[in-house]
């Protein structure tokens, strides 16, 4: 059903995945929902998509944004790929998720839409094809804190709630979430080519996505090669940021990483508050694999599961093509170490490179590891020279640490107002602290009251302002909530 007359959201879609072969999608409908009701819209997203927000707010834009009406020049699919979920290879696909289309921005760009939650897919297995309301704006803030830290990701545009119930635990109120994104290109969507599809099948996959993320080397002599590079230094540069940032994926399985490089799935993440490498936030993750100081390796593990995909392209000679993809992944964790040692240096106001830069940083995360120190305000303390307020700072190791800090600022060009800014740009004073987090979602889901999330959504976008009505959302969580915990499911 069509309804452009009576609603011009603006949509202009123009759909480049339709022309991949038909193994690759499932052309699908969203199954509609009873009750739409626009919870949350995205209004600076919504205009640089080109997008009529009053319409977007209107009873018939709800429909629209819980697929009740299918907007003109979209065509709804839903993904086919696969992936290594802990380590295990499986076959999967959009079971909840659908592909609208493919917005062209008054910019010129094109992104995906996509709908997560809005119902049952060929790729579905067991599952009901919904999503629940907490689960959805806990992605939308995550997702939208991340954008405003500078750390490429997926966006979010709005969340419907459904009127109906999914049932998990318990039963909870269900939603759709409309994200965002550069693509849906997964590392598993090359895995499914390349375990069930022909070389031809394959190779359409990796044109397309060298025409549509990296069109500067798409003429390069092995262009696959190229490609392969180019996803190691994008994840070189986003693990750098999330490590920079203290945040934690939580299900860095190949189907949860994409070929653009942003970061995709909202599921178990969240923020480190206490610097422990050991951190791990999802619960069925008993051992670990996907804690803090292992998302690097994960990458490279997950890289070299996306090199084998294109192995049979980069060279004839198998043997040389297994050479050229094992050289391309040895560099990762060297290319990652560099740009997340040049974030560091920033962090502490440094802008030029000292040998033992390393050793003074290192020094102080095993002395935060020691003392318990919270991640972020640790460096925001720094930042804002306000040395008060934990136990590390009283210990003589720290004094010492910080006389080799002042020493070393004072060993480069620039003044102290220089490094000043440059630590408040690269340290932020507020992160989606999960306690927060889950505080505004139990606001909005059990009190239906949307103010606390406003307000965390308010300070949130802005994280490096450093201003005085940010200072009571650097607080920690009280010892009573444990580590971790959260009430909405998935
Ligand atoms: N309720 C559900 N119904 C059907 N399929 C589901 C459901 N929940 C998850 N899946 C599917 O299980 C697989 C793994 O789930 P995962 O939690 O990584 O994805 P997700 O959170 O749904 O989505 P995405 O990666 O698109 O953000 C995916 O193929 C996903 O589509
Ligand atoms: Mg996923």
């Amino acid at each position: 059903m069509t309804n452009k007359k009576e609603l011009n959201t603006g949509w202009n879609f123009d759909n480049s995945y339709t022309n991949l072969p038909n193994s690759f999608f499932t052309s699908v409908k969203p199954n509609p929902v009873s009750s739409p009701k626009l919870i949350i819209l995205n209004a600076p997203l919504a205009a640089e998509l080109g997008l009529n927000i009053q319409a977007l707010q209107s009873e018939d834009g709800a429909a629209s944004l819980a697929g009740n009406q299918i907007p003109e020049g979209a065509f709804p699919l839903a993904q086919a790929y696969a992936g290594h979920q802990f380590g295990h290879f499986t076959m999967l696909g959009d079971g909840r998720a659908m592909l609208l289309g493919e917005q062209i921005t008054p910019e010129g760009k094109r992104v995906d839409i996509q709908f997560k939650g809005s119902g049952r897919t060929p790729y579905s297995r067991g599952g009901d094809g919904r999503a629940a309301l907490g689960p959805m704006l806990r992605e939308y803030i995550i997702s939208e804190a991340m954008h405003a830290l500078g750390i490429p990701t997926t966006r979010s545009l709005a969340v419907v709630s459904t009127g109906e119930q999914v049932i998990r635990e318990a039963a909870l109120p269900g939603a759709i979430l409309t994200r965002v994104a550069a693509s849906h290109l997964r590392f598993g969507t090359f895995q499914y080519a390349a375990k069930w599809g022909t070389a031809e099948e394959i190779r359409s996959l990796a044109d397309y996505a060298l025409k549509r993320h990296y069109p500067d080397v798409e003429e390069d002599e092995n262009r696959y090669l190229s490609l392969l590079k180019e996803v190691i230094k994008r994840h070189a540069m986003l693990i750098a940021k999330w490590q920079l940032a203290g945040f934690i994926h939580g299900v860095m399985n190949t189907d949860n990483m994409t070929i653009s490089g942003e970061t995709i799935d909202y599921g178990p993440c969240a923020f480190m508050d206490t610097y422990d490498p050991e951190t791990v936030f999802s619960s069925i993750d008993v051992q670990g694999r996907y804690a803090y100081g292992n998302q690097p390796y994960i990458a490279g593990w997950n890289l070299a599961r996306f090199a084998e995909t294109l192995l049979p392209m980069l060279h004839d000679d198998e043997e040389k093509a297994i050479q050229l993809a094992q050289e391309a992944i040895s560099e990762f964790i060297e290319l990652y170490r560099r740009n997340w040692l040049s974030g560091m240096r920033a962090k502490l106001g440094l802008f030029n490179e000292e040998q033992q830069d390393e050793s003074l940083l290192e020094n102080l995360l095993s002395m935060m590891k020691e003392y318990r120190a919270d991640y972020t305000n640790t460096f925001r303390a720094l930042t804002i020279d306000n040395l008060e307020d934990h136990a590390l700072f009283k210990t003589e190791e720290f004094a010492q640490w910080h006389e080799l800090w002042q020493a070393r600022l004072g060993r480069q060009d620039e003044d102290e107002s220089s490094s000043k800014q440059l630590m408040k740009s690269s340290n932020p004073a507020v992160i989606p602290r999960n306690h927060r987090v889950e505080e505004a979602l139990e606001a909005a889901v059990k009190q239906d009251d949307y103010s606390v999330m406003e307000r965390l959504l308010g300070v949130l976008s802005n994280p490096y302002a450093h201003s005085p009505e940010q200072e009571e959302f650097c607080t920690l969580p009280p010892d009573s909530l444990g580590p971790f915990r959260t009430f909405c499911g998935t």
